[in-house]
């Protein structure tokens, strides 16, 4: 079993426990469930410069623990401070050791940034959970799911207020799942079969992303001379997780890409 049947196995039993202890008619008298979103598409489509989207990961399948010893309220707020368009937390227990709770204490302590619940989402109930915990986008990953039910899973999003970021690693995915109930499309330079990490991913699908959508580059990003070299290549946002959570502040090591975006723009302004 590859690592994303194994996560969607997990996930079905999670949401079959879930619905019981906690079924849409309680999830939608949730306080943030009537929140006004924030959109992310347009805080990147409207920005001239790139876009970090920062990341709050404690572990992942590919590294194991990343940091054990952080605290979601200070590091998203930091994040913030240092310039993050967006915020992305992941949910996921089992596999990335997130929870609702790092998303609550993200979201109560930036109540008007864009936020992505990170997490395998394959059932209308999940939408209701993030809407339940002051999500803006969820993320729908081409590879865990059939056309017609991430365009199903779309629609309701957006039927919600939330703001619908695809996923895809490769043309095939890209070509069957693209419609009109996506908003952003993230390239993910991950290979969940390998684990390896190459931005010839980003480069290689950009070309075939209708400029219409917002387009972003996930994972494996590090330093400033890739994001102005995937700038080039229409990408507005840049989702980092890990190079950030790795360190002992993960909003300075933000501080300091933004910066070096900066340097590296003034040495070059034919990136920008
Ligand atoms: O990160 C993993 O190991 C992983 C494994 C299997 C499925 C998904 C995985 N990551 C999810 C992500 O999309 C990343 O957390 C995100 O793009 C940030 O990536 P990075 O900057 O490399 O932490």
């Amino acid at each position: 079993m590859n690592i994303l049947d194994k996560i969607i196995a997990r996930k079905l039993e999670e949401i079959t426990e879930s619905k019981k202890l906690r079924p849409v008619s309680v999830l939608e008298k949730e306080p943030l469930f009537s929140r006004t979103t924030v959109s992310l598409a347009s805080a990147l489509k409207n920005a001239s410069s790139p876009q970090i989207i920062s990341e709050f990961k404690r572990k992942s399948p590919s590294k194991g623990i990343i940091n054990g010893e952080v605290f979601p309220e200070i590091v998203t707020a930091d994040y913030v401070k240092a310039g993050a368009a967006g915020l992305s937390v992941l949910t996921d227990h089992d596999f990335f050791g997130g929870s609702f709770d790092d998303f609550l204490k993200a979201r109560h302590a930036n109540p008007f940034v864009p936020m992505l619940r990170k997490d395998f989402i394959v059932d209308e109930y999940q939408l209701f959970e993030a809407r339940s915990i002051g999500a803006d986008v969820i993320l729908l990953i081409a590879a865990c799911l059939e056309p017609d039910k991430l365009n199903q899973l779309g629609k309701t999003a957006r039927e919600l207020g939330l703001e619908v970021l695809l996923e895809v690693h490769n043309a095939d995915e890209l070509e069957v799942s693209l419609g009109e109930n996506i908003d952003m499309v993230g390239v993910n330079n991950r290979n969940l079969k390998t684990f390896e990490t190459s931005v010839e991913t980003s480069v290689v699908l950009s070309e075939q992303i209708p400029d219409s959508f917002v387009k972003i580059s996930e994972s494996g990003l590090k330093d400033a001379e890739t994001i102005l070299h995937l700038y080039k290549y229409g990408y507005k946002g840049f989702l980092i997780g890990e190079t950030f959570m790795k360190t002992v502040n993960p909003g300075t090591a933000l501080a300091d890409l933004q910066n070096n975006l900066t340097q590296h723009s003034n040495l070059n302004p034919q990136f920008l």
